[in-house]
């Protein structure tokens, strides 16, 4: 790292000037040169007589470093990195640039945070920031700080804060000046933020997040942060593309303009800049062209390993439908079942034309068993009703009030058809995701009136929100089933373990609808476990355009197209037949 630092910072540092990429052999030495004088006890040693086991070879033979693969004891579930994780980790060590492509919910993320944590010094206070975590939303930075916490500081006898490890930059929950104070304070080994809460920061005070010192920088989920023209759009879709990008570029692409200010001036010179990673399940050639045009490699981009992982790591994990690799549309998780419901327009609610029986008999709920049906589910369905928390404290009495005197903007039908369903197949989690711009907070509402444990999905303030992070698969949970509620803009990279359903009110918005839906439904299926996907639709119908005219907006035709592109057949939700 130090190689780009200027020469006043590089002369304040008190450890020796040493790049993490000429180093790798020597890693163990070079990160535990520099742990608190009064821990005489060798680091290595020190970190694994804290669990008293050795850590996975397996792991340390990437190039973690020691304390890293000895916090991942911390993760029951982990033993060995996968394939994909086994390619890009002693990539991004070894400092090159690093395009990770793989299916949702196969450790690409994950094994960044392995990654990042081992370059440098993992351990002990730190005078500048070396790594920069770019990420879509507050949700997936909160996601990010959960891990590594649990991974360095999992041990009450772990000296340095949390804080001088990483810190989260996000909107709305401190103000720039704060979050400048606090970097200022203690710089973290690595900052997380989205886009536009580091550019607050940058703007307020460049010096608190020194841009030049950063070794690398990684945009998780690039596909929705950097700007791209979709290789697949017409001529002049793709001209009205490019002009919006000149004219209105991206948050990310504004801030990735920044970091690499210097190489974007001078593109011929071999200035040193931060290596940089992009991950993502969708890294379509669109974007590929759009980052080797961008100026934020180095020229002829020689150096980038493109990792792609559908293959290797996850052979098991494919789903045999729909690996693709032509279309890049994948789908991770070898088990999702994929529903489709439609509600018509006399509130009834039916599996689409064309779904078909699950071919592996499901866990039958022990009612069902016991011959009772749908009936049984709407009786419990009324109970649920009945004892349901009306009052809704978690959204305040104001905003109850209000939403209690204004007509909602959820079709009832369908929100009935949802709190159903969820009220007969989810045994402890599911996630409901809205359009992006749909009000969380009233569906939270609508569906809380029809008895469904609803909670806005908010892995920082709510204690139960943040409690389905740790939580461990198949450990009993003491709450009534849950439904977490979010929207397109808050659900991308969410890693939540005990999610067994996700549900989707209508058909996915936006330019890329396949990646979107493919997005969506990668939140459950994670890791070889299985899910169900469960779409809710209104029926085809005629309706008034914004400009009085009349069209018909078909939802199930929408959404069968794009199952199609991703060779999914809809399954019977079979409470529903
Ligand atoms: N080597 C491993 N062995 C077992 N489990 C792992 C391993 N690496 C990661 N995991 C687990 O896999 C889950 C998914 O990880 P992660 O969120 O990194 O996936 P992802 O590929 O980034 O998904 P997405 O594309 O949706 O962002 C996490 O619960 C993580 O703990």
């Amino acid at each position: 790292m130090q190689g780009f630092l200027p020469p006043s910072i590089s002369r304040s540092l008190s450890r020796p000037v040493l790049s993490s990429r000429a180093l790798l052999p020597i890693r163990a030495r070079v990160c535990f040169a520099h742990r608190p004088a009064k821990n005489s006890q060798k680091p290595e040693r020190a970190a694994a007589n804290r669990y008293g086991i050795k850590p996975s070879p397996s792991f340390t033979g990437l190039g973690l470093s020691i304390p890293v693969a000895v916090g991942l004891k911390a993760f029951q579930t982990i033993y060995n990195p996968t394939d994909a994780q086994r390619e890009f980790i002693p990539a991004i060590l070894a400092g090159k640039d690093v395009w990770i492509k793989g299916q949702t919910g196969t450790g690409k993320s994950f094994g960044l945070v392995l990654a990042l944590l081992s370059k440098e010094n993992s351990e002990g206070m730190h005078t500048s920031t070396s790594s920069l975590l770019i990420v879509p939303h507050r949700d997936l930075a909160y996601q990010f700080l959960h891990w590594i916490e649990r991974l360095m500081h999992h041990d009450a006898d772990i000296s340095h804060p949390l804080s001088s490890t990483v810190q989260v930059l996000v909107r709305g929950v401190d103000d720039a000046s704060t979050q400048v104070a606090r970097l200022c304070e203690t710089p973290p080994q690595i900052v997380i933020g989205t886009p536009q809460a580091i550019l607050d920061v940058l703007d307020a005070d460049e010096a608190a997040l020194d841009v030049r010192s950063l070794s690398t920088v990684v945009v998780d989920e690039a596909d929705y942060l950097v700007d791209y023209v979709p290789t697949e759009a017409t001529k002049t879709k793709k001209q009205q593309l490019e002009q919006k990008i000149k004219r209105h570029p991206s948050l990310a692409n504004q801030l990735l303009d920044r970091i690499f200010a210097q190489r974007l001036l001078s593109p011929e010179s071999q200035i040193r800049c931060p290596q940089l990673i992009m991950c993502s399940a969708t890294l379509h050639s669109g974007l590929r062209q759009a980052l080797f045009s961008s100026g934020w490699f180095p020229r002829g981009a020689g150096n980038i390993s493109k990792v792609k992982s559908e293959k290797s790591a996850i052979d098991a994990m494919l789903l045999s439908t729909s690996a693709r690799d032509d279309t890049e549309n994948v789908l991770g998780g070898r088990d999702i079942v994929h529903c489709v419901l439609v509600v018509s327009v006399d509130g009834e609610v039916k599996n689409i034309d064309g779904a078909v029986k699950a071919e592996v008999a499901e866990p039958k709920a022990e009612e069902e068993e016991s011959g009772e049906s749908l009936e049984t589910d709407v009786a419990r369905l009324i109970n649920l009703i009945e004892s349901s928390n009306v009052e809704l404290p978690e959204l305040g009495e104001e905003v109850t009030a209000r939403f209690s005197m204004t007509p909602s903007p959820f079709d009832p039908a369908v929100m009935e058809g949802l709190a159903t369903a969820f009220a007969v197949d989810v045994p402890s989690v599911a996630l409901l995701v809205l359009p992006a711009t749909a009000p969380v907070q009233r569906a939270v509402y609508d569906l809380r009136r029809l008895g469904v444990n609803a909670c806005g999905l908010d892995l920082l303030t709510l204690d139960r929100g943040r409690a389905h992070l740790v939580r461990a698969i198949g450990e009993p949970v003491e709450e009534a089933p849950t439904m977490l509620v979010a929207t397109l803009a808050s659900m991308r990279g969410l890693d939540l373990p005990e999610l067994s359903h996700v549900f989707i009110l209508g058909v996915p918005d936006g330019q890329q609808k396949v990646d979107t839906y493919l997005h969506i439904a990668g939140r459950v299926g994670r890791f070889g476990r299985g899910g169900k996907v469960i779409s809710i639709l209104e029926e085809r119908r005629e309706v008034e355009g914004v400009d009085g005219k009349r069209g018909v907006r078909d939802e199930p035709g929408q959404l069968m197209r794009i199952l199609k592109t991703l060779r999914v057949q809809p399954t019977m939700y079979e409470h529903f037949n």
